[in-house]
């Protein structure tokens, strides 16, 4: 509460110029956006300041300095506010955040990125799949048959002194790529980077498809969908970002996934040195529980933009970018040999051919995907014939923002109410 005298105090060192004398707020100097500051020629530079993402304005304390700053003794209500808000505040300072990496499981290309999570008591360490476009927790566990399990870590629900059967439930779930895996549920605690959330739903596999049994990087799935889509059934259970998020700092998770390298993922912070220039914000529809945005447009290599309201999900847990059969031909009309294989299952081409970028919009910014990121992958290994990043959708029935387009930006996933996406360059 800040008396009159105060506010009188304040706007005659206003008037006098005096309070901008007040040193400015120097928050965190992001690093990288040297690039972004002018040159001002040799020996000098000019860094664009920001705010830690953690600062929270105190006014009771912004006053408080300035009677300090001036050797002008405090009102005893000044003072009393300035403890309250800080009260106030370190309570919120208790709030969690996390952060954690994100590793591709293949060296030659980004198949998928796993992030270490540790569940139960004594922790049990697994690496696990981050899927918004799936919202299952769930693991490789001792209630595998053996012949299923080939190198993956399991989780033992029977080692975990804090592991409670979720009686009468099971799970069963079915991906895009036919892939699935079922199964009965436990809860634990559950921790990513820091972030430990009590009685998540950890969904033990009993039965996985091949193709998971084969991945053996891959120990099971972390949905970061809404929780609208978690299987478990008679209950269905909550996210672990839901569970989380009224403990955040901000109700948010963030992507900062890589080519060919480790990235992060954060929940509860906006991380300002991982993206340069400004993030673009756009509504999320999560029904029927995907992180949906719309894209307003596209560009092929140096081509014109071609305005055009696409809607498509942002799919951590998918490798590669699915959009119409329009865009799609004209992408692949500029690539020297490309055909739609039938037996290769989509897009391939000469993996000597030059490929052009590929440009997406998000309201009025533009990102740009390098080719590198589109010449995916060998169909087989050591193989002329590569496949292509990017797909059409029209077997998928909905449009993919997968890896091969989410690497090429530092994307926000905001849990508010209502949800929203936002995209920056990194
Ligand atoms: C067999 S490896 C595998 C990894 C992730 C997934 C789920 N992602 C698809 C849609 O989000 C399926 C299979």
């Amino acid at each position: 509460m800040v008396t009159v005298t105060n506010l009188v105090l304040t706007a005659a060192l206003a008037a006098l110029g005096l309070a901008s004398a007040l040193p400015p707020k120097i928050g965190t100097i992001r690093t990288g956006d040297e690039k972004n500051s002018p040159n001002l020629g040799s020996g000098r530079a000019s860094f664009k300041q920001v705010r830690g993402s953690r600062y929270r304005f105190n006014g009771a304390r912004a006053v408080y300095k300035t009677y300090l700053k001036y050797g002008v003794p405090a009102p005893e209500d000044l003072v009393k506010a300035v403890a309250h808000t800080d009260a106030l505040y370190s309570a919120e300072v208790k709030r969690g955040t996390g952060s954690a990496a994100a590793v591709p499981i293949n060296a030659d290309f980004d198949i998928a990125y796993v992030t270490p999570v540790t569940l139960g008591t004594p922790p049990q360490t697994l690496q696990l799949d981050f899927d918004s476009g799936s919202s299952d927790l769930w693991v490789f566990s001792s209630h595998l048959p053996t012949s299923q399990i080939r190198g993956q870590q399991i989780y033992a629900p029977n080692k975990s002194s804090t592991a409670k059967l979720l009686d009468g439930h099971s799970w069963s779930i079915t991906y895009g790529d036919g892939s699935g895996s079922r199964g009965n549920v436990y809860t634990d605690n559950v921790t990513v980077g820091g972030l430990t959330v009590g009685s998540q739903a950890i969904e033990c596999a009993q039965q996985v498809s091949s193709s998971f049994t084969t991945e053996d990087h891959i120990d099971g799935l972390v949905g970061l969908g809404f929780s609208t889509l978690n299987t478990v059934s008679p209950k269905s259970q909550l996210t672990f970002f839901d569970n989380a998020k009224s403990n955040l700092d901000s109700p948010v998770f963030t992507a900062d996934l890589k080519y060919k390298q480790a990235g992060t993922y954060d929940f509860g912070f906006i991380d300002e040195a991982k993206y340069t220039g400004e993030i673009t914000y756009v509504p999320v529809n999560s029904d029927p529980g995907y992180w949906t945005f719309p894209s307003s447009g596209y560009a092929v290599g140096s081509g014109n933009f071609t305005a055009s309201s696409i809607s498509g999900i942002a799919d951590t847990g998918t490798s590669l970018v699915y959009l119409p059969t329009a865009i799609v031909t004209a992408y692949y009309r500029q690539v020297q040999g490309a055909t739609n294989s039938r037996s290769y299952g989509g897009y391939v081409f000469p993996c000597a051919s030059t490929l052009p970028t590929f440009t997406f919009g998000v309201g009025a910014a533009r990102f740009t995907i390098p080719a590198a990121y589109l010449n995916y992958a060998p169909v087989t290994p050591g193989s002329a014939t590569c496949f292509g990043g990017l797909q059409s959708s029209s077997g998928v029935g909905i449009n993919i923002w997968g890896d091969v387009a989410l690497k090429a930006a530092f994307v926000v996933f905001n849990g508010g109410n209502p949800p929203t996406i936002g995209w920056a360059a990194k």
